[in-house]
């Protein structure tokens, strides 16, 4: 089974102004969704529209409206219970193809509250099952949180990924000699902040194909004791350090409408892949795959298999 951990989960509200953003003016609605989000459910649904068995765990308190989002989609979850609501996530539309997004912190998780959330993801967790730990880390929990799960899921014979950034990612990174998780999937940003590099400049020198700092960097926290690290550079591809060697895949064109959800949807795609049986190129391909569907949809809409067009001949050993 593959099994998310959303430590900060959200209702994701996107909005689109039809018009430039101005600040201190007013604006109007022209379009308003509500849909399930934070980074496990994401991933949890790709895996689950791929007719994967997957379980997303999260808190959230009974009478939470995002539980009834969850249901709605058929996701299988465990909510362990919060006393405060889930928050909501806005993302702005505005013209030309502007995406703003303003994320709240998250209601507090209280001692408790963590405990449980812990065992809820432990008691469901075998051997053999899949674990991805995604997404910032609700207030209430130590930045070392995801160090610590990496370091139990391990312990139950689980394989286990990171997607996260900013303290806990640091955490992580700063325990790699002890816990280091067999995935990680950082973008530009994330993977500068490991390195102490700009994102920026990493993503810029991908978009014009110069890719030997984002492989440098991947192959190292490989050599480190990540069991794979795919690096997701937007528009400019994507990169996979593993076993092996590093490959590199262009995203294929898109008209990008929403870019909310796509790395969450890239990771669905190389744990599907996984799940297949998949040689790294062909998982690369998937997952990038996935990310490029993610663009071409709405909000944070999580593509179906449909959707999705892994091209594995554009795939190429850097
Ligand atoms: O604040 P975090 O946990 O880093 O990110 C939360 C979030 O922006 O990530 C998802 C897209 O990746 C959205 O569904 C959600 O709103």
């Amino acid at each position: 089974m593959i099994i998310t951990l959303t430590a900060n989960p959200s209702l994701d509200r996107t909005v689109d102004l039809g018009a430039p953003l101005n600040p201190g003016g007013v604006h109007r609605f022209t379009a308003d969704r509500l849909q399930p989000g934070g980074k496990g459910v994401n991933v949890a649904l790709g895996v689950q529209r791929a007719g994967l068995h997957v379980l997303a765990v999260l808190p959230a308190a009974a009478a939470d409206p995002l539980l009834p989002l969850l249901a709605a989609e058929g996701l299988p979850h465990r909510a362990s219970p919060m006393a405060g609501r889930v928050r909501t996530n806005l993302t702005v539309l505005s013209s030309p193809d502007v995406t703003t997004k303003l994320n709240e912190p998250g209601a507090p998780l209280s001692a408790q509250e963590a405990s449980a959330l812990e065992t809820a993801l432990l008691d469901a967790v075998s051997a053999g099952d899949d674990v991805m730990l995604s997404g910032s880390l609700a207030p209430g929990l130590p930045a070392d949180a995801y160090v610590r799960l990496v370091r139990a899921v391990r312990e139950k014979g689980a394989w286990v990924g990171v997607d996260t950034s900013d303290a806990p990612l640091a955490a992580i990174a700063a325990a790699l000699a002890s816990a280091a998780p067999d995935f990680l999937k950082p973008n530009a940003e994330e993977l500068g902040q490991i390195l102490g590099l700009p994102g920026e400049q990493l993503e810029a020198d991908a978009e014009r194909g110069e890719l030997d700092g984002v492989r440098d960097a991947a192959l190292a926290l490989h050599a480190r004791g990540v069991g794979a690290v795919l690096v997701t550079l937007g528009g400019a591809g994507g990169v996979l350090a593993t076993d092996g060697g590093a490959w590199y895949s262009p995203s294929a064109p898109v008209e990008v409408v929403s870019t909310v959800g796509a790395g969450d949807s890239a990771t669905a795609g190389y744990l599907i892949g996984r799940a297949l049986g998949e040689d790294p190129p062909a998982r690369l391909a998937r997952a990038l795959a996935y990310g490029t569907a993610a663009v071409g949809l709405p909000g944070t809409t999580i593509p179906r298999p449909d959707q999705v067009r892994p091209d594995p001949g554009a795939v190429r050993r850097l």
